[in-house]
């Protein structure tokens, strides 16, 4: 049996830290792993879709994880996501990042062509295949990546002995419990989409990593030792106070981690920049919006996790 331990609890996504040019600052990459590591958080998932992956470079991304193991290892488990819609660049990271020991690599499917999945199970086993001695997790996000995983397809990566389990990120909450009954205790699956954390983790994920937990980590972590008690009525009105605040943050034109980010400058005082075209900035006339999802937050804290 695998010991899975050092994956299982609250990894939120990282988020892409930029100077004032827009340029990958590795000053402010060590800024944010330092918040991270001070808020107890089991680990961080970096390279994601939370870190704009999609609109950087194959540099971009090594001075990212370069910067970000500089400072977390041996103090968070890092997962590195290494796809980059071709298999060169991908395998070009997952070696990358296996020189720099982190924990796991993980990979979504190739996007904008749809590849039957004997391509894909190529693309991922190839890319596992540059780091022999490295973790792999499937990342599943069929909502963006326009591909699915499938059960047919998770069994044949699950004979590449680096597979280690699923990242689900695919709303319907029941393919969680699929693939934790397809891969047995052996397998991990992560639970994705933030606003339903409770729901993957009663349906059988054994972590969650998400694009929100970076504004509210004591929230998670609080949800996370309410599920552990079985303490599922206050575990329901955390995630009812997440989702509230997640609703906020996406009721503008703002991108959702453009307004993450501001929510940091105010709740953290941590300046990570704003997001690459073409992403949309915070809008002026929405700031309102991260402040008040600032506040509702801390109120949430205050409420659910200081007085208790
Ligand atoms: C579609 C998407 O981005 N999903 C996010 C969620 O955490 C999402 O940000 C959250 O549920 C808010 O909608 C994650 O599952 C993916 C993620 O965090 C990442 O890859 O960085």
């Amino acid at each position: 049996m695998r010991n899975l331990k050092k994956y299982q609890g609250v990894l939120p996504a990282f988020y892409a830290c930029y100077d004032d040019n827009g340029e990958i600052s590795a000053a402010r990459v060590r800024e944010l792993v330092r918040y991270f590591i001070a808020k107890g958080v089991k680990g961080i998932y970096v390279n994601g879709s939370s870190g704009e992956c999609i609109y950087q470079s194959v540099q971009d991304r090594k001075t990212v994880i370069e910067a970000v193991m500089a400072e977390a290892k041996g103090k968070l488990t890092v997962i590195n996501h290494v796809a980059c819609n071709n298999t060169k660049d991908s395998m070009e990271l997952a070696a990358h990042s296996q020189a720099l020991e982190v924990d796991a690599i993980a990979a979504i499917p190739p996007i904008y062509f749809k590849l039957p999945e004997a391509a894909i199970a190529t693309y991922w086993n190839s890319i596992s295949s540059a780091a022999p001695d490295t973790d792999f997790i499937i990342y599943n996000i069929p909502q963006l990546a326009g591909v699915a995983l499938t059960n047919n397809l998770y069994a044949v990566m699950r004979k590449n002995p680096r597979v280690i389990g699923v990242k689900n990120s695919s709303m319907a909450v029941q393919d969680i419990q699929m693939f934790n009954l397809a891969g047995g205790e052996n397998y991990i699956v992560f639970n994705g989409p933030d606003e339903q954390y409770l729901g993957g983790r009663v349906m059988g994920a054994k972590a969650g990593i998400g694009g929100t937990y970076a504004v509210m980590p004591e929230l998670f972590l609080q949800l996370e030792k309410c599920i552990e008690e079985q303490n599922l009525t206050t575990a329901a009105k955390i995630q009812y106070a997440i989702n509230d605040i997640i609703y906020k943050m996406v009721s503008g034109k703002s991108n959702m981690y453009a307004v993450a980010k501001e929510i940091l400058r105010i709740n953290a005082g941590i300046n990570i920049g704003s997001v690459r075209e073409p992403l949309t900035a915070l809008l002026p006339e929405e700031k309102y919006i991260a402040e008040e999802a600032a506040e509702m937050i801390n109120c949430a804290v205050t409420k659910y996790v200081k007085e208790n």
